[in-house]
């Protein structure tokens, strides 16, 4: 593995240079462990610690395939759904692996009794497997995590409609959070070049998933002048979302929850900012019942920041605490886009006020593949930034989710694999010059 950096750290080794060195048999991965699935059993999803669940372990290299690439990671991020995998919900993730191991010999190496998790990457390709062209050892990249096998036509046209569509590092094996992982070569893209590894490996899986999500047709397809209500907008997918909508000239009303993540939006540029903590909005009477009363006063102060109107676009992934209310305040043939459902999974929501009023639910899942490029080319042009708060090492990943399960942490947080320390992978220094602040604004918050 120190040839393996060494050469990386060098910035002058060649695809020759690196394809000729050997591969480790074994590496250093984060893992959750199929016997360890049941342990949290009859706990409460907040007491469920991902500090008690996650591993670090040896875990020997796995084959590599057709159309498939090994890369060195040299860093990665804690997604939201390393946390799912960590407290085993709302199912075992080792059900997908199983899965996915009964569709073909290939897929069946990533059915095993641990599940290396993690979404995200920037790092540098170490191998490529027959049928890839484009992508050679050497190269610095980033991968997304759309994994699909494009077999049916289904997933033709827009590929996150795959029938065998997954999340890499999720649905399969073999993910980010380690120091050595396994895409397809179709996931890889150029690492923007002014950025460190640990900023490089933040936005991917957010970043894609805002974007489709909000600016993409196949989501809400944003556009000038709308008002777009973004729930939690300095974290994961708030932060990007409130980007895109500074950035397409659109007006985001932000929800946070302290004066310090409200302090962010302001330094994104939002104007319009809600603390939902200290204007202690409670849309839920109790287990069973909702307010609509408190759904009219969360209106009410949307509409002191709008002149009036109503929002356009939800960004909407709290979900069940939330829905309601989004679905309440959302302007006659506005748009609820959803990714997720944090706080649960069954909604409950007027649906007079959705008919009579012709509004859109839009279910949305992370991005297709010219989706994920897209966003990854506006994080390459400086056009939209990283929201990277605090670095971990691969030893503290169990803490790291711990933060991002429990909501102390900001934007985004990332994790070291390979790379010895923080602020190294830089290329274009005169380009990071321009956009310092920018990139910096979550740091150490
Ligand atoms: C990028 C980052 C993203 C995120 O962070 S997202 C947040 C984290 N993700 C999650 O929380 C989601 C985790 N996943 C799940 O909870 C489950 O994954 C799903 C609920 C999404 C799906 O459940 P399942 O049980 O895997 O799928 P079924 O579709 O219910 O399939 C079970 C059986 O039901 C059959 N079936 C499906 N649709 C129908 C239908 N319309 N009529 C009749 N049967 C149906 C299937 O074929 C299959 O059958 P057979 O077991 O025999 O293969
Ligand atoms: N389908 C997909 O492709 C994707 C789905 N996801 C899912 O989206 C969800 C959010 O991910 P991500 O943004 O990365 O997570 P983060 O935890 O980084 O950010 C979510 C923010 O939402 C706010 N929030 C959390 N709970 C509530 C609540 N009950 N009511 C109101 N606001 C709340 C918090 O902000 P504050 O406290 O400041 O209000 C929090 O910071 C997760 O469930 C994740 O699995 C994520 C990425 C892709």
């Amino acid at each position: 593995m120190k040839e393996i950096l060494d050469a990386i750290q060098s910035q002058t080794a060649t695809a020759d240079d690196f394809a000729a060195l050997p591969l480790p048999e074994s590496y250093r991965a984060i893992t959750v462990h199929k016997d360890e699935a049941e342990m949290f059993t009859g706990l409460n999803s907040r007491d469920k610690d991902p500090r008690k669940s996650i591993h670090l372990d040896d875990v020997p290299l796995p084959e590599l395939g057709p159309g498939e690439a090994l890369v060195a990671v040299m860093a990665s991020s804690v997604n939201y759904n390393s946390v799912w995998t960590s407290i085993f919900e709302p199912v075992s993730t080792f059900n997908f692996l199983e899965r996915y191991g009964r569709l073909s010999d290939l897929s069946k190496r990533h059915d095993l009794p641990y599940h290396i998790i993690g979404s995200d990457l920037a790092g540098v390709v170490l191998r490529t497997g027959p049928g890839v062209n484009s992508w050679k050892p050497g190269d610095e990249v980033v991968a997304h995590c759309l994994s699909v096998e494009l077999e049916s036509s289904d997933g033709h046209n827009d590929t996150m409609l795959d029938p065998e569509q997954r999340i890499w590092g999720f649905e399969t094996n073999f993910g980010g959070l380690a120091e050595i992982a396994l895409v397809k070569s179709n996931q890889l893209m150029p690492k923007p070049d002014h950025l460190s590894w640990e900023e490089a490996a933040a936005p991917g899986l957010v970043n894609s998933t805002a974007y489709r999500q909000l600016v993409s047709r196949n989501g809400a397809g944003m556009k000038q002048g709308d008002n777009v209500l973004i729930w939690g907008a300095s974290g994961g997918l708030g932060s990007y979302a409130t980007q895109f909508a500074l950035a397409g000239g659109a007006n985001p009303i932000c929800v946070v929850s302290s004066e310090q993540k409200a302090d962010i939006c302001r330094s994104m540029g939002a104007e319009a900012i809600i603390d939902r903590s200290a204007e202690g909005y409670k849309f839920w009477k109790d287990e069973t019942t909702q307010d609509p009363k408190e759904w009219k006063r969360f209106g009410k102060r949307i509409r002191e920041f709008t002149g009036g109107e109503d929002i356009d676009i939800v960004f909407e992934h709290p979900g069940r605490e939330t829905f309601g209310a989004s679905v309440y305040v959302t302007r006659k043939g506005g748009t609820i886009t959803t990714c997720a459902s944090t706080s649960g999974y069954m909604h409950e929501y007027d649906n007079r006020y959705l008919w009579m009023s012709l509004k859109r639910i839009i279910g949305s899942h992370f991005a297709n593949y010219r989706e994920a490029w897209e966003a990854n080319r506006l994080i390459a042009k400086g056009k939209i930034h990283p929201t990277l708060s605090k670095v971990y090492s691969l030893e503290e990943t169990g803490q790291a989710a711990y933060d991002v399960h429990r909501n102390l942490h900001q934007g985004k947080v990332g994790v070291l694999a390979l790379a010895p320390e923080e602020g190294l992978g830089v290329r274009d220094h005169e380009k990071r010059a321009q956009h310092i602040d920018a990139i910096n604004r979550f740091r150490n918050v």
